[in-house]
């Protein structure tokens, strides 16, 4: 069957339909991975785009659901050079085609992708239509021009955990608010032996509070970090509080709450091999990203923060710290997958950030807490009461 992929430039793309039938709008952006295809699937900072991956050859290995980054893969479409649709792997459960059918995601294969790619590079980032359908181009043009803003943004809602969970384990006691998390930063808190609550996105301060953190970790998520306002003001308030570390989506916003300002890069930053320099020491570490916006570095000057890191290839913002607090961000993934390791060692800096802010702290009695997280939600009832105990 065809598949026809429209830019919002008017470029057309004719090709072979894999995947789901049917039409599906998104951001049209391009991974420069080799492998990891099943991870970049399943990334939710991913929901709203459609991905092209630069490397010719997807699918060979198939799809085992063991490697993913969710329960579910979000992408709006995915575009390749060829997809093998006889995996060769021991492991594979299915192919990609199969997965995109489950899902109802549409797929395009044998189009020309290293023209798609440098059009994404010499223009932007831009919307883009993939069809299964014989509509005509006047009509799928008017289609994308439809897509609401709604459809497109807001996407943290839709990937994040709608209640929370615990992840247990008998050390520090870890927030990790989601924002679409991808689940290798729990994998990476729960081989430290962390007892990890996991929050939704627009969890309140009062109610980290009443988890007792011992440091809240801001995870990934899809979209424009200026959508998600009340995650901002949230952080802004636990800021001093608690270490916090953000990753990524969590970085920018965390950049917002100390009032630094994030803007859109031209075709952002998707792949594995991505040199980031860290400042403090000079050494250059191999990363893995997924982001198309950045936190911008001059409004970094009026703030109290301190950028740590920076993109070797377009000198962008990679890194900050707070002068002042315990708070520290990166934009890039020290959880990998897909990806290198380089970076996890960060994981470890956070929970030293958590000692020797515990070795500062007073120690303050289980009792004083019970009674200060009491009168921080002022329960008017005995069942409000029981309530707040059984958060604890
Ligand atoms: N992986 C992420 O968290 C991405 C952050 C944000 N959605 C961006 O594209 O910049």
């Amino acid at each position: 069957m065809q598949a026809r992929l429209l830019l919002q430039d008017g470029t057309l793309f004719t090709g072979t339909a894999f995947g789901a039938e049917g039409e599906k709008t998104g951001e049209v952006v391009f991974n420069t991975g080799i492998t990891g295809y099943q991870e970049v699937l399943s990334d939710p900072s991913y929901c709203g785009q459609i991905v092209t991956m630069t490397y010719p050859l997807i699918g060979n290995y198939g799809i085992t659901r063991d490697d993913f980054e969710s329960v579910r893969p979000f992408v709006h479409g995915f575009v390749v050079r060829r997809h093998e649709e006889v995996p060769s792997n021991w492991r594979a459960e299915y192919s990609v085609d199969d997965l995109l059918k489950e899902y109802d995601i549409p797929g395009i294969s044998e189009i020309d992708t290293r023209m798609l790619t440098r059009i994404i590079r010499h223009y932007g980032t831009m919307k883009a239509i993939l069809t299964t359908s014989n509509k005509r181009v006047e009509e799928l043009m008017e289609m994308m021009g439809n897509t609401t803003i709604e459809e497109l943004r807001n996407q943290v809602a839709r990937t994040s955990t709608a209640s929370s969970y615990s992840s247990p384990g008998n050390k520090e006691r870890i927030v990790l608010v989601d924002y679409g998390a991808k689940a290798g930063i729990l994998r990476e808190l729960n081989e430290r032996g962390c007892d990890v609550v996991v929050v939704p996105h627009d969890v309140k301060a009062e109610e980290v509070r009443r988890l007792n953190p011992d440091g809240i970790l801001l995870s990934n998520g899809p979209g424009d970090p200026k959508d998600v306002p009340h995650a901002v003001k949230t952080i802004s308030e636990l800021l001093g509080e608690y270490p916090i570390f953000g990753i990524c989506l969590g970085h920018q916003l965390f950049a917002l709450a100390c009032g630094a300002d994030t803007e859109k890069l031209k075709f952002g930053h998707r792949g594995g091999n991505h040199p980031v320099k860290e400042l403090e020491s000079g050494r250059c570490f191999i990363t893995s990203q997924n982001h198309g916006y950045t936190v911008n570095e001059e409004s970094v000057k009026n703030t109290e923060l301190e950028v740590t890191h920076i993109n070797n290839n377009d000198k962008t913002v990679e890194g900050i710290k707070h002068t002042r607090y315990p708070a520290f961000s990166v934009q890039y993934h020290p959880e990998a997958a897909p990806g290198p390791h380089d970076s996890s060692y960060l994981f470890d800096r956070f929970l030293q950030l958590i000692a020797d802010h515990k070795a500062k702290t007073p120690v303050v009695s289980r009792q004083a807490q019970l009674a200060a997280n009491a009168r921080i939600t002022a329960p008017k009832t005995n069942l409000q009461l029981e309530a707040v105990k059984g958060a604890l």
